[in-house]
């Protein structure tokens, strides 16, 4: 074979959705990783990091979530193959919007065609999760369904099964303060066990909020998003920013303020585009540093795009 290379863009993600732990994950763009994937005669995977956010990137072996996917796209094709990947990282790592899932979901996308895996939806979500690896240690699919299917998903493992559905086109709010460990630890911190009545709150929670994104029932929507017992109030407890944060977007007018993943970042959803410039000057004057992005729900997922 020649050499065949591929551009792909994935758009950054907010998993959970506040009580779907796991489950749920949307798509937003801005921000999106790029990588860019060549396959030839020969043997190995080789990562190079480019763009924002590299140095804080592990460029060699099974550090990147890029390398292991690419090594077990390998495995699955039963080829021997080289493969070159150049990681452009724009989603800043550890920061809560499934920075190294984006990587994962626009990598399986490119082996997927680059080998002719032929893949099934689940199993492309599946070759995505093993760059979960890197940081969360388990292969869960949320951030990586997003990023490869756009939209809001939500992943079954037990059925082996992703369903996607369209998000109505709010404003979002992601504000980023600090960092995080990485997502292992923060999975570590969750009790291994739960009382009934609030795994069954959670259920109801879960079931409503999907129900509310396809009735479009904003009102639906923004109870149940900040309705959370298994994840969120024990993570945000590791968030010195929480309180503040979400305080100045409530007053902001947001229609729920959630966890963003694993945090450190907040994300709030908004009917109308609120004040970003007024909501970053407000927590500058609280004492944070934060960068404050202005997004919205990406109902695309990887793409390949011409040039970069
Ligand atoms: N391709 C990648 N993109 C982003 N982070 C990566 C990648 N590969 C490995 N990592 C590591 O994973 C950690 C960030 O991942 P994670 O904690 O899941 O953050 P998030 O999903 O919030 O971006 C960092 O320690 C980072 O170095
Ligand atoms: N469901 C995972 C999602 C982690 O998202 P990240 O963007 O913080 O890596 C979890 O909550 O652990």
């Amino acid at each position: 074979m020649g050499t065949e290379e591929l551009i792909i863009e994935a758009p950054a993600s907010i998993a959970n959705l506040g009580p779907a732990f796991d489950v749920a994950a949307l798509a937003i763009n801005p921000p999106s990783d790029i990588v860019k994937v060549k396959v030839t005669d020969g043997d190995g995977v080789f990562i190079r990091n480019s763009g924002e956010y590299a140095s804080s990137l592990p460029s060699e072996g099974n550090g990147n979530s890029a390398y292991l996917v690419a090594t077990r796209a390998i495995e699955l094709a039963g080829l021997r193959r080289r493969i070159e990947i150049e990681v452009i990282k724009r989603i800043k790592p550890a920061s809560g919007l499934g920075s190294s899932g984006a990587t994962s979901a626009a990598v399986a996308y490119a082996l997927n065609k680059l080998l002719n895996l032929s893949l099934s939806e689940w199993d492309l979500v599946e070759l995505a999760s093993y760059g979960e690896l890197a940081s969360a240690g388990v292969r869960h699919m949320d951030n990586v369904a997003a990023s490869l299917l756009g939209g809001l998903v939500l992943v079954n493992p037990v059925i082996r099964r992703v369903i996607r559905v369209n998000f109505p086109e709010l404003s979002i709010v992601v504000v980023i303060e600090g960092s995080k460990p990485n997502t292992g630890f923060m999975r570590s911190i969750l009790p291994k066990a739960y009382e009934l009545s609030d795994v069954v709150a959670n259920m109801a929670n879960v079931a409503q909020l999907v129900a509310s994104v396809l009735m479009n029932d904003l009102d639906l929507f923004s109870r149940v998003i900040t309705n959370d017992r298994v994840a969120m109030p024990y993570r945000v407890k590791a968030y010195e920013h929480w309180g503040v944060v979400k305080s100045v977007l409530e007053n902001h007018g947001a229609l729920g303020v959630i966890l963003s993943g694993a945090g450190p970042s907040i994300a709030a959803f908004f009917k109308e585009k609120p004040q970003v410039n007024e909501i970053k000057t407000e927590l500058m004057s609280a004492g944070l540093s934060p960068v404050v992005i202005l997004t919205k729900p990406s109902n695309e997922g990887a793409r390949e795009i011409n040039h970069y």
